[in-house]
């Protein structure tokens, strides 16, 4: 599905991605954990599209990307929620669904239903504005906008991240249906060991810009945590 090879990124003449080798193979869901400020954004946006890779390539679906812009990656079925619920405060939130059948490839004009059914809240809200939502429904909305295309490729940058614990569950409850459905890979960044664990296949531990352990998160253990993760 996604396979990067021996790559090189970062802003201008800083260089903050080196050496990175990250498969994501179709259905399965991946966890990129690291402490903060290690490059897993810009891991991300790099995927994307949204920085362009000093070297190495990215291959997604069979096809060499590493020079596609963002939109033919997106029209080719990547959907990333950033961090930070990056979504319109005036909008409603049926007009913020909306917005992302955009990136939608085959031209759909409606919001699937599947997508009311994962996030019903966000059915009961479709008409208030997106700013007048709590944190963890703007969360709920940003990930529900990336699913309306449909996306093969999912990436979720810190999804849980300053969420209250009623919504982290349904936004796992969320991931482990798209694991279950076998339609679509994940890509998520999360710290929390815990849901490392329980939801993840893989796991990748980035620290200074490299990948320094990687494994079946079942044998994830709380050493290795300690090691890479503690601060
Ligand atoms: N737009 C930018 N221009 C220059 N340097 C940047 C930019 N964005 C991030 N950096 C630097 O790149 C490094 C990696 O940042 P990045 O956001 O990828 O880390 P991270 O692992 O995602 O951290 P966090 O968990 O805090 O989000 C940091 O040293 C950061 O200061």
């Amino acid at each position: 599905m996604l396979n990067i090879n021996d790559l090189e990124s970062g802003y201008g003449e800083s260089m903050i991605l080196r050496s990175v080798n990250l498969k994501v193979k179709p259905g399965q869901v991946v966890c990129l954990m690291g402490r903060n400020g290690v490059g897993k954004t810009t891991l991300m946006k790099t995927i994307m599209g949204l920085i362009k890779p000093k070297k190495g390539t990215l291959t997604y679906d069979g096809r060499d990307v590493t020079n596609a812009s963002p939109d033919r990656r997106a029209k080719g079925g990547v959907g990333y929620v950033p961090q930070g619920r990056d979504i319109f405060p005036q909008l409603t939130v049926e007009e913020n669904l909306l917005l992302g059948l955009e990136a939608s490839s085959n031209r759909k004009t409606n919001i699937p239903d599947t997508v009311y059914e994962m996030f019903p809240v966000l059915k009961e809200m479709i008409r208030r504005k997106g700013g007048d939502l709590s944190g963890g429904q703007q969360q709920q909305l940003s990930i529900a906008r990336a699913l309306v295309a449909e996306p093969k490729l999912l990436l979720l940058d810190e999804p849980m991240e300053g969420i209250q614990p009623s919504i982290v569950m349904e936004i796992e409850q969320v991931i482990e249906n798209i694991k279950a459905s076998k339609k679509m890979s994940v890509l998520l960044i999360e710290q929390s060991l815990t849901f490392a664990t329980r939801i993840a296949d893989y796991y990748y531990v980035l620290d200074k810009g490299t990948i320094v352990a990687e494994g079946n998160s079942s044998s994830l253990s709380e050493d290795q945590v300690k090691k890479h993760l503690a601060v």
